[in-house]
């Protein structure tokens, strides 16, 4: 029988990132990518990312969290979903500022800067080839040679890649709606040049402080929001000197703020959590998925 069957579960959203959050503080067992393939069914919870709470490992924590898209792989980074189990812990507990552990290390989490928003320090960004990772050197990541279309007259091209606990490349154009992303994001995904794969972001910095943006998931395509992607959008304009370090970011979900604190380097990520509604996942879901 599966952990999960009959286990509860609340479905939130962060700027319409569609999230699944279950709690197994309680519990020694973990997800498997079956099960988060059978959550992610259209007869179950169908969501971009399962943000599963476990015992907290390190002193000082709430949890250490386990994130799956929705393809059953695992993710080590997401900002969205971070800010969900934010507000739920944070419901749950009365307070307001907690600090999590993630495969891309520990985050802390505060309420506010105003009532129903809450900001996610995502930690420093990675620049270096190996840190994101590429296949290949690119002594400057700034912008690497990657291109899909013809040679002499590329489709997209000339991404900024950078990692926030989970690669992104980000393709900057004029109009982010001028492309056929649910058909490139995923020959971009799975390019070579990405050994784990990678998230794809299509971007215009409108000024200095806005840009737009929409994202190809890795492990779980097209979303209205892709909270990491939005932190690495950022600090790869800002690398390129197109924006200050703090940017308001429009996503097709929503908006979000995102800093990239001078004194440290860490990325500070600012946006609603939605609550939707909580449930029981149905055992009939995991009839096949567990042996
Ligand atoms: N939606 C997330 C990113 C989730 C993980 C991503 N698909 C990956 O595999 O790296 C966010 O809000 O950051």
């Amino acid at each position: 029988m599966s952990t999960l069957a009959n286990h509860s579960f609340a479905k939130m959203n962060g700027i319409g990132n569609e999230i699944v959050v279950v709690d197994l503080r309680d519990s020694a067992a973990t997800v498997t990518p079956d099960e988060a393939r059978a959550v992610a069914s259209p007869a179950g919870v169908p969501y971009d990312q399962l943000m599963v709470l476990h015992p907290p490992r390190v002193q000082g924590t709430s949890a250490f969290i386990r994130i799956y898209n929705n393809d059953g792989s695992e993710a080590a980074a997401c900002g969205n979903g971070m800010r969900c189990v934010a507000r739920q812990v944070f419901e749950e507990t009365g307070a307001n500022a907690l600090t999590f552990e993630t495969r891309a290390g520990l985050l802390n989490c505060w309420a506010g800067p105003s009532p129903g928003l809450y900001t996610v320090d995502m930690g420093m960004p990675k620049f270096g080839w190996q840190d994101i990772p590429l296949a290949e050197e690119f002594r400057d990541t700034r912008y690497i040679e990657l291109q899909i279309g013809p040679i002499d007259a590329p489709i997209l091209h000339s991404p900024s890649v950078v990692s926030m606990g989970n690669p992104h490349a980000i393709f900057w154009v004029d109009d982010i709606e001028a492309y056929d992303l649910e058909r490139f994001g995923p020959l971009l995904e799975n390019h070579p040049i990405f050994p784990d794969r990678a998230n794809i972001t299509l971007a215009h910095v409108v000024d200095r402080e806005h840009i737009v943006m929409r994202t190809w998931e890795r492990g779980a395509g097209l979303t209205k929001a892709c909270g990491s992607a939005a932190c690495a959008t950022a600090v790869a304009a800002a690398r390129l000197k197109r924006t200050g370090r703090t940017v308001h970011m429009t996503l097709p979900g929503g908006e979000l703020t995102i800093e990239w604190r001078a004194q440290d380097d860490h990325v500070l990520m600012t946006g609603p959590a939605a609550f939707e509604f909580a449930g029981r996942f149905d055992p009939a879901l995991f009839a096949t998925s567990v042996a």
